[in-house]
């Protein structure tokens, strides 16, 4: 095994493991455990929406590859690993957006990002190289990214109970994928995704958001709950032992338009 990660499950090179679009978002102690120094960013140039672009959605992808998946630098092959593994999510989130993945009815990618010219003294230029993306005629680079599903549920994941019956079908949305680059947090670039969702489930006509959260991710615990999700159920202890992750919790937002909102 080539990978290092807190959590078996984050393994995704497992024959056995099948595509979870909230998998290892949830699974991600490293980052939360993480100790970074912040670098201190200027939001006056940043640009957060949704995106079909294939260069974007690479960026995205390794963005994610980076964020939820820590790597032993020396180990062979780790280049051609995180390839891989790059290429899988962004293979995956291609088909999500395109519509081709049972059981999502809609799916969205929200990118942040900034000028790469303002992201030049960071100490190392891994970001950089990762995550550029030229857009009318700049150098950007992704510093942030989610998913937004409308859907009734995830797979392997607990499925929200609002709104009930056949309403859920089109009312209920699931963050996922939630990211920022590890360099960049507490800059409130995960508030600022976070309220960039919001504003795309009220457009889709949602009135129902949900995010699925380890327990012991406490800076994605206080993010959500910081922007307004509350507790609604938490998965049992045998379930996330039988998929052999850390336990999740289900956490609810009512948009406006929804009744108890
Ligand atoms: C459904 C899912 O996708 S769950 C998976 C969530 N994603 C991950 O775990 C990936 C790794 N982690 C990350 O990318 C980031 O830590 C995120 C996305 C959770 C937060 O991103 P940031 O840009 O750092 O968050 P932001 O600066 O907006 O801070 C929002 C709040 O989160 C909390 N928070 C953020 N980082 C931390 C931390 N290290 N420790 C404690 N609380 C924290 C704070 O309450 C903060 O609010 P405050 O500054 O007003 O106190």
């Amino acid at each position: 095994m080539v990978l290092l990660s807190s959590s078996p499950s984050l393994s995704i090179t497992s024959p056995n493991y099948r595509y979870s679009p909230s998998r290892r978002l949830c699974l991600c102690p490293i980052s939360a455990t993480h100790v970074v120094t912040p670098h201190h960013i200027d939001k006056s140039s940043l640009t957060i929406s949704e995106t079909s672009s294939e260069d974007q959605l690479w960026a995205a992808a390794r963005l994610r590859v980076r964020s939820f998946n820590e790597f032993k630098p020396s180990t062979f092959g780790i280049q051609d690993h995180k390839r891989y593994l790059a290429e899988r999510e962004f293979e995956a989130l291609k088909e999500r957006i395109a519509g081709k993945r049972t059981g999502f009815n809609r799916v969205s990618c929200l990118n942040a990002s900034l000028p790469l010219s303002q992201l030049l003294s960071l100490p190392n230029d891994d970001l950089c190289a990762q995550c550029k993306f030229i857009e009318n005629g700049e150098d950007r680079v992704v510093v942030g990214t989610l998913d937004v599903n409308q859907c009734m549920s995830l797979p392997d994941e607990i499925t929200g109970m609002k709104p009930e019956g056949i309403e859920g079908q089109f009312a209920r949305g699931y963050l996922s994928n939630v990211c920022v680059a590890n360099e960049l947090h507490r800059n409130g670039l995960g508030y600022d995704l976070v309220a960039k969702s919001k504003a795309v489930a009220q457009k889709w006509g949602l009135t129902d958001l949900y995010v699925h959260v380890a327990v012991n991710n406490e800076p994605a615990k206080q993010l959500y709950m910081k922007s307004g999700f509350v507790y609604e159920n938490d998965e049992p202890a045998w379930q996330a032992r039988f998929l052999d992750r850390p336990r999740r919790l289900l956490l609810w937002l009512g948009l406006p338009g929804n009744q108890n909102w």
